[in-house]
């Protein structure tokens, strides 16, 4: 890979930047998000995910995104963490929602009266393969409920931020983005991005 150089106060890097995901509704939410604040590609692949702490499993995700890509990449992992149960399932709600459903979520609190929850984003984003990369954590409180609205995106029927009357399922996508662990999460990558100033190779192709 080239080097990094740098121009005008900014890194100038050899690529743009890479979002790599297999989550298409994750992308079409980062791609109104982001809007044209930071210029991205992206590319579809199903990462393998250490167990551990959301950030560095996100964090690890990037090392392997980076290799793949040979160049700069920014990958999130997401969590829907349940008050009463410490945490849990946080990062390992894909598989949960997968075998037992919005119902089945929703009777894992059953034994309790908090009912309180938390989305969790966190992004990362590595320059290169053999950089650290740094990571960017977005939060939204609200609480577990049962399924209202469409069921196009995972456990959004089942999730009520705090100070709404709707799921998240319930929103518009504009509401959702405005006040979601994911919009919060990128306000920092982009503020990343903005103090960073990074500049890309122009005649490199991707
Ligand atoms: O209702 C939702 N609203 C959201 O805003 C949201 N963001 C993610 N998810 C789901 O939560 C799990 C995270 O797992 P996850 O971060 O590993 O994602 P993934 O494996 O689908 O994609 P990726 O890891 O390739 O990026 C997966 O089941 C995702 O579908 C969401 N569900
Ligand atoms: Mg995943």
């Amino acid at each position: 890979m080239a080097a990094l150089g740098a121009r005008g106060g900014g890194l100038v890097l050899p690529k743009p930047v890479t979002f790599v995901t297999g989550n298409a509704k994750k992308l079409e939410e980062v791609r109104a998000i982001l809007g044209t604040s930071i210029p991205f590609n992206s590319l579809k692949l199903d990462l393998p995910e250490l167990q551990g702490e959301p950030e560095d499993i996100s964090k690890e995700k990037a090392r392997l995104a980076a290799i793949q890509v040979n160049g700069p990449v920014l990958v999130e992992d997401t969590c829907l963490c349940f008050n009463a149960l410490k945490g849990l399932p946080g990062p390992y709600v894909k598989w949960f929602l997968q075998k037992i459903g919005h119902e089945g979520l929703n009777n894992m609190l059953i034994a309790y009266e908090d009912k309180s929850a938390y989305a969790l984003c966190s992004f990362s984003f590595a320059i290169a393969p053999d950089a650290e990369p740094i990571a960017f954590l977005g939060k939204t409180p609200g609480k577990i409920v049962p399924a209202r609205g469409p069921n196009d995106f995972g456990w959004d029927p089942i999730f009520q931020p705090d100070g709404y009357e709707q799921t998240y399922a319930e929103m518009s996508k504009e509401e959702k983005n405005k006040i979601s662990h994911r919009s919060r999460a990128l306000a920092l990558v982009k503020a990343h991005f903005a103090e960073a100033a990074y500049t890309f190779e122009t005649n490199s192709s991707t």
